[in-house]
Order: C-alpha cells, then sequence, then structure tokens
C-alpha cells in the first residue's frame, strides 16, 4: 500500500486522513508530520496513524507527500526539503490555496507534482476535489491521486490554474458559505423565539435533506425550488425576499472575490 507523508497536519490534512481511514486505508500507511506535539498527539490517539515532527524523516519512509501548510509558510517549508524531495522523487501533492504549479516546482524541485484544491467535508468522505498535475505526472500517479482524493469524496482534473481557482470559489470555499447560511438560520429561528437546539437539529436536517435531493433526484435544483414554493404560499415570500436583496449578485461578487484572491495570493507569495 502506498505510503502517505502528510507536511502540516492541521484542519485540511486532518479531513484528509480522517477521510481515508474512515474509507479503510491502513493507518500505519499514513505519517502526519508537524511541528505542534500536541497535533499530532491527538491524531495518533483518534487515527492510530505514525506522527513526526522530521520532515525529512516523513518524505524519506513516504511515496507521497501531501503539502498542507498555510501558503504563507509554503516557501519556508519546502527550503530544507528541496533535496530529499529531488533524491526520492515522491509524487508531490499541494493543497494550498493561491500557490501555483510554477512556484510549486521552483521551491520542491523537478518533480511530479499535481495541485489540489480539496475541501474540509473529505473528512466524512463527502469532499469534492480539483486536480491539476504537471507533465512529469505519470498516468500511475494520476490513478494514485485519484484512489487517495477518491476516498474521501469525488474529484475532478482540470486543464490550467485558472480553472482551480474556479473550483476554490465553488468547492474549496464552498463549505463555509453553507455554514454561514446555517449560521444566519438558527440565528433567525433564535431570534423568533425558537429553542437554539431545536433550531440547529431542523437547520442540519434541512440542509442534508436538500443537498441529498438535490444530488439524488434527476430534476434540476431550480426545479426543487419551484417544487417547494407554492404559488401565493410561504416560501414564495422567502423567495422573494432573497431576490430583492439582489442573492445571487451577492453570490457571483462573493465567488469572484475567491478568484480574485487567488490571483492576488500567486502574487503575494509565489515564486519570482
Ligand atoms: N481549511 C480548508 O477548508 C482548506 C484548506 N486548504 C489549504 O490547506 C492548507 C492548510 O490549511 P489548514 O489545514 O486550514 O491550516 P492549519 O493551520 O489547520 O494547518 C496547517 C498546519 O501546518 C503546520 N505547520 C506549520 N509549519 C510547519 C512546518 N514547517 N512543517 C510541517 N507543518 C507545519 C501547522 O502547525 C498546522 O498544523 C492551506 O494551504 C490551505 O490553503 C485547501 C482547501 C480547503
Ligand atoms: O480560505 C482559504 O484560503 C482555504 C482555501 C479554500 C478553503 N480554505
Amino acid at each position: 500500500m502506498t505510503t502517505i507523508a502528510f507536511i502540516g497536519s492541521g484542519n485540511m490534512a486532518g479531513a484528509i486522513m480522517g477521510g481515508l481511514i474512515e474509507d479503510g486505508y491502513q493507518p500505519d500507511n499514513i505519517i502526519a508530520s508537524d511541528p505542534s506535539e500536541e497535533k499530532l498527539a491527538e491524531l495518533k490517539q483518534r487515527h492510530g496513524i505514525q506522527t513526526t515532527q522530521n520532515n525529512i524523516d516523513a518524505i524519506k519512509r513516504s511515496d507521497v507527500v501531501v503539502l498542507a501548510v498555510k501558503p504563507q509558510v509554503m516557501e519556508q517549508v519546502l527550503e530544507p526539503l528541496k533535496a530529499t524531495l529531488e533524491e526520492t522523487q515522491p509524487l508531490l501533492i499541494s493543497v494550498a490555496a493561491g500557490i501555483n504549479q510554477y512556484s510549486l516546482q521552483q521551491w520542491a524541485g523537478d518533480l511530479a507534482i499535481v495541485r489540489c484544491m480539496p475541501n474540509t467535508p473529505s473528512l466524512v468522505g463527502k469532499g469534492a476535489s480539483g486536480l491539476l498535475a504537471n507533465d512529469k505526472v505519470s498516468d500511475q500517479q494520476k490513478s494514485i491521486t485519484e484512489d487517495i482524493l477518491g476516498a474521501v469524496g469525488l474529484s475532478v482534473w482540470v486543464n490550467n490554474e485558472q480553472q482551480l481557482d474556479w473550483v476554490t470559489a465553488v468547492s474549496g470555499s464552498g463549505p463555509a458559505y453553507y455554514f454561514l447560511f446555517m449560521e444566519c438560520m438558527i440565528q433567525a429561528a433564535k431570534n423568533m423565539g425558537m429553542d437554539e437546539e431545536q433550531a440547529k437539529k431542523l437547520t442540519l436536517q434541512t440542509a442534508l435533506g436538500a443537498a441529498t435531493m438535490a444530488q439524488k433526484s434527476d430534476v434540476e435544483p431550480d426545479q426543487l425550488r419551484k417544487n417547494v414554493t407554492s404559488p401565493n404560499g410561504t416560501t414564495e415570500q422567502a423567495i422573494l425576499s432573497f431576490q430583492n436583496a439582489g442573492l445571487d449578485k451577492i453570490v457571483k461578487d462573493a465567488m469572484e472575490a475567491v478568484v480574485k484572491r487567488s490571483e492576488e495570493m500567486v502574487k503575494e507569495l509565489g515564486a519570482k
């Protein structure tokens, strides 16, 4: 079985590791590397995986290296690892937002690199990832990448960096939009006087029910919405309220802001 090292073992790495183990991946074949003893102890206790504070040691023992540190520290994290990476030639998968293939190749060396944009629902096997390979990635390495990300949800290959920015706007950042919407619904229900626990239970089940219906049904989301919206009924008033507030523009602006920030990050943090 392929051994996977995670360089950086925070939220995103933890979500992928958790999803892999949930899917039956051997914990012995996962190595979490992180400076935080506390995070490593928690991961070891929860998943029984191998842990280390030594990135080089983790790389030497693995076939696939997942880079899951914050974009702001990627360059400094890779600098002391470049020689080992070039020597051992693992498949490198970076999940960092705003760090493009060019920068990764400059900092990590001449390797097979997949730039991946995953999302945190990977933790519960419902991840959605975009993948961009450089020309060093073989078909076999593509299929290993698909197996890893496939174990935690669905994945799609894209052809260029711009398409990966679009993936970031849809699914990378997307879970946060739905969480925000849940927060707003729970708060509004509380303001009406509903018990918080009840509001939370009903809101989450409604989100799950709507997503499951949209995924399982052949009917498009707009028709599913119309099916809930009786003429002159209650839902119609909510939909009108959203439309009058310009919800379509609000969502469009938010997603365009993600793409803009991704492009800015490439300029701010990328290799010159
Ligand atoms: N959180 C999310 O929803 C998503 C995050 N990402 C990307 O994933 C990456 C990680 O994000 P999060 O997991 O949210 O951040 P995080 O802060 O939870 O995790 C980063 C981890 O890197 C560790 N770290 C710092 N310096 C290190 C070093 N020298 N060696 C090894 N580990 C080191 C930190 O201790 C921390 O545990 C980012 O680049 C982000 O753009 C991508 C998609 C979604
Ligand atoms: O907010 C971020 O920068 C990361 C990338 C996508 C989701 N979280």
